[in-house]
């Protein structure tokens, strides 16, 4: 009599890409060697999800439920992402910002099971190695962080794998890519965080971030062992503070199937929000005056594509650049500064701009928003609070439907909370921000949500577009094709009162026009094979990876 199955007795319930727990059937049970390993009642993957959410809502914290559905994800992947899709609004602020920010901060106390790869310097002779040892052989996404930006919260070392963790799961939950095919990655190059090189438990490599000439080669020789590994697959990367960012973003770009999602995804997706808010407003971006807090790589990338858009809607380069004005930490960017970079120099003003100013030193933003008509305000300085309401007001006493867009995050960095901004501007402010909010309140009218301007609207669209149509660059052409698609849903064009960014609820079919937006201009630029819209369409139908057993 034969007792057991197929010979992988039980292997299979510890597999989460092949386990189903208690939802195998008698018959399953009998094949795969299962029969005892599991109580009688056969459930139903719904029967899951319920009781999965049931336990999310029995912990007492947010942080709890982070490491609940952490653990689940580690258990389970069908059931993990069965669990999101229920319930996409609930569960993006637990697996994704603002919540992720504690659990990178406390990565090396919450430890439990493995997951990417982590390359540390001190091993760098055996990166190709390391990649070999990936758990999927296949890969089509990779997202990589040296863990020393993460969102708004600085140097984390290795505590920065929370993020490419959190955003891969968004690349399957939004854009369907098959979590056996992505890959999170962790450079390992120290850190300079005083807390984590004294912490007992800290996991990383102890010691301080190599200098900048190692770092670079370093960085070299892990884009050579991926473009050996995996040539075609798209290696985006994560929360790189802003002089590294810019530097590599620039070298590898027209090397391999690349980008940056602090800078590009971040700027198309403002880029969205505001064809969204100039459609509510009445007005085109190219007439407006646009300033942002903050001169990081993030703020410079939104800046750069509004420029582009600019220039697109008939400004002149010159004209649209001197619609632009970036203040950071020390005030208004100017060409008599040397401190600035390349990319933030771009944005600076002659100082004869503002001579007539009559300011002490170098503008700041208070000084802007007063000499300037001000129509559009971004923030992504994280100065919690740096939009004042005194700020705000003079803003809105020159303009009809102020713009104001605190993008900081996690939530607690966001440069003021829409509810301010609301009630000091009558209501007449159109606002999103990039951590979640709680919606506005209405007298007159249901509860307004307030739109979460965050990259998740983007780069697992991307994914999606470039894996379907087997894309070999990410090219700026295809980022604003994606910011315009993202416009063209808002909600706002078809109500004024609405948000300016599509509902959670709606993200995932958002994602597929994007992603066919996407897909079509990467054909028109080249850099994928001739492919019908039908064909594109059935591609990425194709591509989407689906929860169910
Ligand atoms: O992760 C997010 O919420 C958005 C992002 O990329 C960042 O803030 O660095
Ligand atoms: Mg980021």
């Amino acid at each position: 009599m034969t007792v057991t199955g197929t010979g992988d007795d039980g292997v299979i319930l510890d597999d989460p890409m092949r386990t189903k727990g208690t939802a195998f059937t008698a018959e399953e049970r009998a094949e795969h060697g299962l029969r005892g390993l599991l109580p009688y009642a056969v459930t139903t993957l719904e029967d899951q999800v319920r009781r999965c959410w049931g336990e999310v809502d029995r912990q007492a914290t947010d942080l709890q439920r982070y490491v609940y559905l952490r653990s689940l994800q580690d258990r389970n992947e069908h059931l993990f992402y069965s669990v999101l899709a229920a319930d996409v609004p609930t569960a993006l602020p637990l697996v994704y910002t603002p919540t992720v920010a504690e659990g990178c901060k406390r990565f090396s106390e919450l430890w439990r099971r493995p997951r990417g790869l982590y390359l540390a310097w001190p091993d760098r002779d055996a990166l190709r190695d390391m990649l070999r040892n990936r758990p999927h052989d296949e890969v089509d996404v990779i997202v990589v962080t040296d863990g020393q930006r993460i969102l708004g919260i600085g140097d984390q070392g290795v505590g920065g794998m929370g993020i490419p963790v959190g955003k891969l799961s968004l690349y399957t939950l939004i854009g369907g890519i098959d979590p056996a095919r992505t890959l999170p990655i962790l450079l390992d190059v120290g850190t300079d965080n005083p807390d984590l090189l004294d912490d007992p438990f800290y996991l990383g490599w102890r010691h301080r971030r190599i200098d900048d000439e190692d770092y670079f080669a370093f960085v070299e020789d892990f884009v050579a062992a991926v473009e050996a590994e995996l040539p075609e697959v798209l290696l985006q990367w994560e929360d790189f503070a802003t002089p590294h960012a810019a530097p590599i973003l620039a070298r590898y770009r027209d090397r391999l199937l690349t980008f940056n999602d602090d800078i590009q995804g971040t700027a198309a997706v403002a880029l969205g929000a505001l064809q969204g808010a100039a459609e509510v407003a009445g007005t085109r971006l190219a007439d407006q005056q646009v300033v942002m807090l903050g001169a990081g790589s993030a703020g410079i990338g939104v800046m750069e594509m509004v420029r582009q858009e600019m220039v697109d809607q008939g400004r002149s380069p010159d004209e649209a650049r001197s619609r632009c004005w970036v203040v950071d930490v020390r005030g208004l960017l100017t060409t008599d500064r040397d401190d600035l970079s390349g990319d933030q120099r771009a944005f600076a003003h002659d100082p004869a701009d503002v001579a007539d100013w009559d300011v002490e030193g170098l503008p700041g933003l208070a000084d802007v928003v007063e000499h300037v008509t001000v129509g559009v305000l971004l923030g992504l300085s994280t100065a919690q609070g740096a939009f004042t309401e005194d700020i705000v007001r003079s803003m809105a006493a020159k303009v009809d439907r102020p713009v104001v867009f605190p993008l900081s995050n996690p939530t607690a960095n966001a440069e003021a909370r829409p509810a301010e901004l609301d009630s000091w501007t009558d209501g007449r402010a159109l606002i999103a921000t990039g951590s979640p909010f709680p919606p506005l309140a209405r007298a007159d009218g249901p509860d307004v949500p307030v739109a979460q301007c965050n990259n998740v609207y983007i780069f697992p669209a991307v994914g999606l577009a470039v894996t379907a149509a087997k894309a070999t660059r990410v090219t700026d052409a295809m980022m604003r094709a994606a910011a315009r698609a993202l416009g063209d849903a808002s909600p706002a064009l078809h109500d004024p009162h609405a948000p300016l960014l599509p509902a959670w609820a709606d993200v995932r079919a958002v994602a597929d026009g994007i992603a066919l937006a996407v897909a079509r201009q990467a054909v028109a630029d080249g850099v994928a094979p001739e492919a019908s819209d039908d064909e594109l369409r059935d591609a990425i139908r194709a591509t989407r990876w689906d929860p169910a057993y």
